[in-house]
Order: structure tokens, then sequence, then C-alpha cells
């Protein structure tokens, strides 16, 4: 990332087990400083890379500085890759049993995570987007329940859900973990 050894960079998020995610992948060998700010972002529409950069352009303009905003997608291959973006009022209103349900009617319940990291080093400068994604598939509820879908989410090559497996396991493999020597991830 284009930001000066020694400054900081301030991830933007209302969501504390994300950061909790990414605290954890990054270590302690992101050679900046990774400091947070609390801000519910707007939820814009669109497609995911244009979600990232308008949710970073915002970021930037309240924070002022170097920021790093991610766009959490879980798309259906039988719904051409709804719920996508709109996952979280889904998972809202539907909670991980409903998310299954919703595949009921198809044979396919193959699924992808798609996580795109967004960058912006200050006002007027350009976006640049970071994206992970991991195949699996929707499965009935399995885990604890303290993040999001994870308990309905299977992850390819697995026999656990993200939320079965130890949290080392899942930050190894999940879309989050952009990094190019992820096996299990792809990186767009
Ligand atoms: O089980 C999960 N495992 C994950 O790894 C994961 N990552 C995100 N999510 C959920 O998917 C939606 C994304 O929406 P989202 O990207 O707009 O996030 P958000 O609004 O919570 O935070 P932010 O936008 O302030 O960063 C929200 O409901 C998140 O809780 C996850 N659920
Ligand atoms: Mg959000």
């Amino acid at each position: 990332m284009a930001v000066q050894a020694g400054r900081s960079v301030v991830f933007v998020t209302g969501n504390a087990k994300k950061l909790e995610e990414v605290i954890q992948i990054l270590g302690d060998k992101f050679p900046y400083k990774l400091v947070s700010r609390k801000i519910d972002l707007p939820e814009y529409q669109g497609e995911p890379d244009e979600i990232s950069i308008q949710k970073c352009k915002e970021a930037v303009k309240q924070v002022g500085g170097p920021v790093i905003v991610e766009d959490t997608c879980l798309c259906f291959r039988a719904l051409e890759g709804l719920p996508g973006p709109y996952i979280k009022w889904f998972l809202d209103k539907l909670k991980p049993e409903g998310l299954y349900k919703m595949l009921a009617g198809f044979e396919d319940k193959s699924a992808w995570a798609l996580c795109t990291f967004a960058f912006c080093p200050g006002k007027e400068q350009p976006v640049q987007l970071f994206r992970g994604i991991t195949e699996g598939c929707i499965v009935e509820p399995r885990g604890p329940r303290d993040f999001g879908w994870d308990p309905c989410f299977q992850p390819d090559g697995f026999d656990k859900t993200y939320a079965e497996m130890p949290k080392e396991l899942k930050n190894t493999i999940s879309h989050r973990n952009v990094q190019m020597n992820c096996k299990h991830c792809l990186i767009a």
C-alpha cells in the first residue's frame, strides 16, 4: 500500500467483529500503525467495487487522512450473486436459518464470500481496491452465533462452517485474508 513508513492508517468500520479479524489477520507484520474509527458509514447500493469506492471516499472525508474500509458480500450462485452487498439486511431479518431456507428450492447451494478492501491516502486521491474471495456453500447453521452468517457458510474443502472453525483457521482461509499466499482465497 502506498503509505509512507511510520505513518498510521485509519480502519473505518462500525463492525467490531470485522475489526477484530482484521487486526488478527494483519498481526504485527503490517508496517503501518492501524488505528480504528467506529463510524457507521452509509450502506450504498450498486456493484461491490462501486460501493467500496463510495464508502472509502465518505470515510476519507470524515477522517481527513489515510483510510481503509471494507465491504463484505455473501453471494448465492443460484441467485446470480444476490444477496451480495445486501446480505446485511437479509441476515438481519432472516438470520442464518432463513438464509439457508432461501435456497430450499434450488439444487445449487454454492456461494462465495467476497471482501473488498478500499484504501485512500487522502481527499481527492484515487481509491485502491483489494479483493478476497472464498468459495463455499450454504448449509444448515452450525456453530456459535457470535458473528453474522458464519454458521451457515462452509468453505470448500472443509467439513466445518466458518463459525465452527477455530478463529485462526477461519482467518487463514477467509475472504478477509487478502494475501497473495492464501491458498484458499482467490485474489480478484
Ligand atoms: O458471518 C460473517 N462472517 C464474516 O466474515 C462477515 N463479514 C461481514 N459480515 C456481515 O455481513 C454484512 C456485511 O455488511 P457490511 O460490509 O456493510 O458490514 P457492516 O455494516 O457490519 O460494517 P461496516 O460497513 O461499518 O464496515 C454485515 O451484516 C456483517 O456483520 C460477516 N458475517
Ligand atoms: Mg456496512
